[in-house]
């Protein structure tokens, strides 16, 4: 697939995306692209369609209506497992680690899973190599080298959402989907994601779904504030955070109240 002047377009392309759940439309019409190198943000009230959206996209919802390409190609009809081969990753709210194991031997089957020979890796001593370097070089993208060995049921929840993570960035995707990363980390957790995320290579797309504005004001050259399932504003951070619209739709009645409060004439 090639756009007008014959090239075929990099990053994510989203048109006219669309998912009903019987008489609800919790997606409505979205389209959003969203260039190699993106980091862009997903906000929205409760139930605005966000985690549904990065559903359509990772191909584990399927969309009545529009189209998924990704570097040209054609993944509307594509499940997830393809998806992921292709280059979509996801990270979820709830970590998919394997808790009976360690940390170290969740990265390495990640990386077994994403291993373009992984039918054979297990004969191939070469190849568990390769598998077992690739992990260490995760273990300490993410900060979780001292726990190497540890079972992952022994992690915190923040670690948990960093070895995901972890497991996520193993396969080199192109789209990254990240789900509330800062849900429930600690402040030393969230400082260890944000410096994760400001060192992924130029040509990892993050498309991120957070209600922590202050995380998206750092995170995120570009916002789409989704209310309703439609794509209400998709404008640079500091535009979309402060536009009238967002304001309201998003944090509602709490910001309305604020401003309407009288100014404080005191000294202090
Ligand atoms: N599998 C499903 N079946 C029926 N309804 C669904 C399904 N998935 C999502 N919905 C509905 O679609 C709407 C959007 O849900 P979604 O989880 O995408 O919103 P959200 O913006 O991610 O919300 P939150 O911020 O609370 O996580 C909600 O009304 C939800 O109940």
């Amino acid at each position: 697939m090639t756009d007008d002047s014959g090239l075929v377009p990099s990053g994510l392309a989203l048109s006219g995306l669309t998912r009903r759940y019987g008489s609800l439309t919790a997606v409505d019409g979205v389209s959003l692209d969203l260039a190699t190198g993106a980091r862009h943000a997903v906000i929205g009230p409760n139930g605005a369609g966000k985690s549904t959206l990065l559903n359509l996209i990772a191909g584990t919802a399927r969309a009545q209506r529009g189209r998924v390409v990704l570097d040209g190609r054609d993944l509307t009809r594509a499940g997830p497992a393809r998806r992921g081969r292709l280059g979509i990753a996801r990270s979820f709210q709830q970590p998919s680690v394997i808790a009976d194991l360690t940390v170290r031997e969740n990265l390495v089957m990640a990386v077994w899973r994403h291993h373009p020979r992984r039918r054979g890796a297990w004969r191939s001593p070469g190849r568990y190599r390769e598998c077992a370097a690739e992990a260490e070089r995760q273990l300490e993208a993410v900060g979780l080298r001292d726990l190497a060995s540890a079972p992952a049921s022994a992690l915190s929840h923040g670690q948990r959402r960093l070895l995901d993570l972890g497991a996520a960035l193993v396969a080199r995707p192109r789209v990254l989907l990240l789900d509330e990363p800062a849900a429930g980390l600690t402040d030393e957790d969230v400082e260890r994601f944000v410096e994760l995320l400001g060192g992924l290579p130029d040509e990892v797309a993050v498309l991120l779904v957070e209600h922590n504005t202050e995380l998206v004001a750092r995170l995120a050259d570009t916002v789409t504030v989704l209310v309703e399932g439609r794509a209400l504003v998709t404008a640079p951070t500091g535009e979309a955070l402060s536009h009238p619209a967002v304001r309201e739709a998003y944090l509602g009645t709490a910001a309305a109240e604020e401003d309407d409060e009288p100014c404080s004439n005191s000294a202090d």
